[in-house]
């Protein structure tokens, strides 16, 4: 039977494609899938500069593009294209394997014979050549071939090497580029070795073997098992990362098993969660008897969100059922009323600071539930004696021993309050039922643990999880971004009881915002120090994207009501450039201004809907509720002093200095989540005086 390989670029063109010309290739394919390849006409070109491409009959107007191998049974999809198109791109590309890693690379070698000609005369004039300081022996230790190489000691300026870009192996352009950029041999490799799927350069690399280097190209081509899995792969919702995977996502996804809890960090968009999604189905697989492993983040509709995500990757009915989709705090009460008869009902927290606010005459009630959550609940203090000694960092303003007790009776009441009503505060449910399943005798509840947005937990929920699962290799699956802290306050990477010392690793690839929006979006985080990280992972280290489009658009307005009917003119001007409404969201950091947004599109004739699964609607709603989703466009309005950041959200200067560092970042964190939802376009506004994080 003939192995099929196919091409990601393949793939995306299909998605696009009538649905009868869709029904063609299905038709075209199957004769591939089949036992044989016979009856699917193979057509050999003339003039092309690879013998190895053929081109399939679709129908009268399309034709796909296949690249057959010289031996051996294995045929690659690349394109499908209107008939000319197709043949045009057949005939000019050659398809070779880097000799230092291994992938499989494409190049436009018509065009890049044409253009050598055109460098041989620039270079004829000009003694200097871009690359006189580095070595042939050290290009090709990073994978510059020696076609490509005459060609690059005739660069004599940077424009030429632009022109270069969508001739060369995009490997071997983008070690080119960092060269020019002044970056090291040793520099340049960093960046090259982040496409060594397996980490270490391969020991031998032949050049005809074509399935070896597909297998090392996962981001670009993907082999295929089976009919079964190209019938899926055609139909709908064509989700390219079930598939395509970055080498790094795919080195820390398909990893052999882990000695113990690993943790993955990344810029937004750098695709965490898929690669959580994938680890998940890779332990389904790979460990297939049991305790069932969990997937879990700390939101509920994350959470379901994950489970949809999952459904579409895993197909196999075994291997998903054996993976549990909940959110934390859906753990904490189920094991809660395991022990205890029913179901937790937890206040909300307004509910519980206007309870709190009757637990003593002379605290504030917000005062007291953060006493607890934030020192008792976060170091798991349980005895006074242990509070009279606790450090306090980051409380406002100091307690001393004396007022401490009377503190802890104040807690003690509330908690008595609780118990009273039969209501448990959210984190307390959470404290319960890390300790229940830290007493718990017999097998761990779960085998493996995956978790996605793990910056946003609480210490109660870190010892939750950890009590979930036993020590041991794959034990926590652990996927966080620092820099999206949003919820919680900041938890130090040791306090959180999970050993992940040398286990850390990074993704690095925006596969959703341009870098044009990631770079303004970065400087919206300012400078964060070592100490504002706390022990984590600085994931804004290597964080690029190979998309590129316009530049944030920043506005300023004298008046709400202006910037209000200005926000309401760019979602039309997107919706008359052809953008769907539910690719679209507004955000703001408080309801009033979201709601107001909400209003005046209504009365433009724009129905907007609530942030989360799309409705097919404009959404529109607050920076916080924005986590998590992605837009086509996204505008940021209200972006101004005394609003961003909140000053509601800003513990003091002179109250605490640390308390204070802490929420100014976690406020520039809220405005980088909503503007990082952006795939292509971010459109910020502001009334007055603006914003000081909006980089100048
Ligand atoms: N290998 C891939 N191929 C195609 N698309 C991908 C790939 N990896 C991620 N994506 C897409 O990029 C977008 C961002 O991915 P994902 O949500 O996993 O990133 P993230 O790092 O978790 O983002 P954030 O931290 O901002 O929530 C999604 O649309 C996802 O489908």
């Amino acid at each position: 039977m003939p192995q099929l390989a196919i091409a990601k670029e393949f793939l995306s063109e299909y998605a696009k494609l009538e649905k009868p010309v869709q029904k063609a290739v299905q038709a075209a394919l199957g004769k591939f899938a089949q036992a044989t390849h016979a009856g699917v006409h193979l057509e050999k070109l003339n003039r092309s500069e690879d013998p190895r491409i053929r081109t399939i009959r679709i129908n009268q107007f399309y034709r796909g593009v296949v690249l057959a191998p010289a031996a051996g049974d294995l045929y690659c999809l690349l394109r499908v294209l209107p008939h000319d198109d197709a043949i045009a791109w057949a005939t000019t590309r050659l398809f070779t394997v880097n000799q230092v890693l291994g992938v499989l690379e494409m190049r436009d070698e018509t065009q890049l014979q044409n253009m050598t000609g055109t460098l041989r005369l620039a270079a004829e004039t000009t003694p200097a050549r871009l690359f006189d300081h580095v070595k042939d022996s050290d290009f090709r230790a990073l994978g510059i071939d020696d076609q490509v190489l005459p060609v690059v000691r005739l660069l004599t300026r940077e424009a030429h090497l632009d022109a270069l870009q969508h001739m060369l192996p995009s490997l071997q352009y983008d070690v080119l580029v960092a060269l020019a950029s002044g970056m090291t041999i040793e520099e340049t490799w960093g960046e090259v070795s982040k496409h060594l799927v397996n980490a270490a350069k391969p020991d031998r690399v032949e050049p005809d073997d074509l399935s070896a280097a597909i297998g090392r190209t996962p981001d670009q081509v993907a082999l295929i098992s089976g009919p079964e899995e190209l019938e899926k792969l055609l139909r709908p919702p064509f989700a390219l990362w079930r598939i395509f995977l970055h080498p790094m996502q795919r080195r820390i996804a398909y990893h052999e098993p882990y000695l113990g809890s690993v943790m993955i960090t990344g810029g937004a968009g750098t695709g965490k969660t898929v690669t959580a999604l994938h680890r998940a189905a890779h332990l389904a697989r790979s460990y297939d008897s049991g305790a069932p492993i969990l997937l879990t983040t700390y939101s509920r509709p994350l959470t379901a969100e994950l489970a949809r995500q999952l459904d579409q990757l895993v197909e196999n009915p075994r291997d998903r059922d054996r993976i549990e989709v909940i959110a934390t705090d859906q753990l904490a009460s189920r094991a809660v009323s395991e022990r205890h008869g029913s179901l937790p009902v937890v206040l909300t927290s307004r509910e519980l600071v206007s309870l709190a606010d009757t637990a003593h005459q002379d605290y504030a009630g917000e005062f007291l539930v953060d006493e607890w959550e934030q020192v008792l609940l976060a170091q798991d203090i349980t005895t006074l004696e242990e509070y009279l000694v606790a450090a306090r960092a980051g409380r406002g303003r100091g307690l001393p021993r004396s007022e401490r007790s009377s503190v802890w009776a104040a807690i003690e009441a509330l908690r008595a309050q609780l118990r009273a009503l039969g209501r448990w505060s959210f984190l307390q449910v959470a404290d319960e039922a890390a300790r229940i399943l830290q007493q718990k005798d017999g097998p761990a509840v779960y085998q493996h643990v995956v978790v996605d947005e793990a910056q946003d937990l609480h210490p109660a929920q870190w010892r939750l999880l950890r009590a979930a699962v036993r020590p041991a290799e794959d034990d926590l699956f652990l996927v966080a971004d620092p820099h999206q802290r949003i919820w919680q306050h900041r938890v130090p990477l040791k306090n959180t009881g999970i050993n992940i010392v040398g286990r850390t690793q990074r993704l690095t690839v925006s596969y959703r915002t341009t870098q044009e929006i990631l770079t303004w979006a970065v400087r919206v985080l300012g400078l964060v120090s070592e100490e504002d990280l706390d022990g984590w992972p600085d994931s804004r280290e290597g964080y690029e994207s190979p998309m590129h489009g316009r530049r944030p658009i920043v506005r300023r307005f004298t008046e709400w009501s202006e910037e209000r009917t200005a926000v309401v003119s760019q979602v039309r001007a997107w919706l008359a450039d052809g953008v769907e409404p539910g690719a679209i969201a507004v955000a703001a950091r408080v309801n009033a201004k979201s709601d107001g947004v909400a209003e005046a599109l209504r009365s433009a004739g724009i129905e907007p809907e609530p942030p989360g699964p799309s409705g097919g609607r404009v959404q529109v709603g607050t920076m916080h509720n924005m986590k998590g989703l992605e837009f086509q466009c996204v505008a940021v309005v209200g972006v101004q002093d005394k609003l961003v950041p909140h000053d509601r959200a800003i513990v003091a200067l002179e109250v605490d200095r640390a308390a204070h560092r802490e929420s100014v970042q976690r406020e520039r964190c809220v405005l980088y989540v909503a503007c990082t939802r952006a795939r292509d376009r971010l459109y910020v506004s502001y009334s007055g005086a603006p914003s000081p994080f909006l980089p100048r």
